[in-house]
């Protein structure tokens, strides 16, 4: 079985007139990539500032590598945060962005870093506060990439980042993980272009857990179900209904399952169609509806 590196309890986060977390329990395993998703404001930032020790929690509990990680400079090292617009001092070039990155992290790997900058075409001696938006972006990458860090956190990196460069993101985080397994956590609104990437998503909405699963669990659990209205009707009663759509006198629903398979394979004895459902649909319709279960 694979070993917990983060565990949350019952993780609560008030402000005066809000509750950013709402009793929020999960664990995250050792060598996975992770999908923490939701709709904005959904908490998802407070909850990877608690995880980091940025922000403390009004109650519940947070473990890192087995231990408290406030103060804790141990378990502090052994974690990447790379977060949207991240503050650098202004003097500050590209290089000594690096510089101060090698010297944060243990296993800094600074050819690989030296790599990264050229495959992201960053000016080394260009201070940081001269870059454009997407090259700051591309600064945390590489931070991110480079620090192979235990426990390594994207929080929506690539504010003004284009389409080639985010695609060598992926690629690239892709490749580094394989060759250097570490924890991943990933958050983003671009589900559909992280979906290949993710093993385990947890689906935030309103403070809360609405979903923590196995990304290839859920897609095998998860399909729209297609066929003439009656008999799609038939079929979706005392089932999981996420999002229904109706054209003409075809129904699609989304149908979520028990187990994998069972909703296709029982689709398809009733004599209706299926399609896969992508991520981002599903997150998306599950995300609207607001809809706490027990999947
Ligand atoms: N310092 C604060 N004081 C009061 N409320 C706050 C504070 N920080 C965050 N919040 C509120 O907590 C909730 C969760 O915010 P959070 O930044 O964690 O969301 P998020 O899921 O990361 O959103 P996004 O996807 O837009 O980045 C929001 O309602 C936000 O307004």
């Amino acid at each position: 079985m694979s070993q917990t590196v983060i565990e949350v309890r019952n993780l609560t986060k008030e402000y005066k007139d809000t509750t950013a977390v709402d009793h929020v329990s999960f664990r995250i395993e050792e060598n996975k990539i992770y999908g923490l998703l939701g709709r904005n404001g959904a908490g998802k930032t407070t909850i990877m500032q608690m995880i980091t020790a940025q922000l403390f929690s009004t109650s519940g509990e947070v473990r890192v590598f087995g231990e408290h990680p406030y103060e804790n400079k141990k378990v502090i090292q052994q974690i990447c945060f790379i977060k949207e617009g991240q503050k650098y001092p202004d003097l500050f070039t590209v290089k000594d962005v690096m510089v101060t990155a090698a010297s944060v992290y243990p296993n800094w790997d600074a050819e690989y870093a030296k790599a990264l900058i050229e495959v992201f075409r960053l000016p080394m001696k260009r201070l940081i506060k001269r870059l454009s938006r997407g090259m700051l972006s591309s600064v945390g990458i590489i931070v991110g990439l480079a620090s192979r860090a235990p426990i390594t956190i994207f929080d929506e990196p690539y504010l003004g980042l284009d389409a080639v460069a985010r695609e060598l993101f992926y690629d690239h985080l892709i490749e580094d993980y394989t060759e250097n397994p570490r924890t991943i956590i990933l958050s983003t609104h671009l589900i559909d272009e992280v979906s290949r990437l993710l093993e385990h998503i947890i689906v935030i909405d309103s403070g809360k857990i609405l979903l923590d699963t196995d990304t290839d669990e859920l897609r095998g659990r998860t399909h729209n179900v297609i066929g003439h209205q009656s008999a799609v009707e038939s079929f979706i009663k005392g089932r999981d209904v996420i999002h229904l759509e109706s054209l003409g006198s075809t129904l699609s629903a989304t149908v979520m399952g028990r187990t994998e398979t069972e909703v296709k394979q029982a689709a398809e004895q009733a004599g209706l169609e299926t399609a896969p459902v992508s991520l981002q649909q599903l997150i998306v319709h599950l995300t609207k509806n607001g809809k706490v279960a027990s999947r």
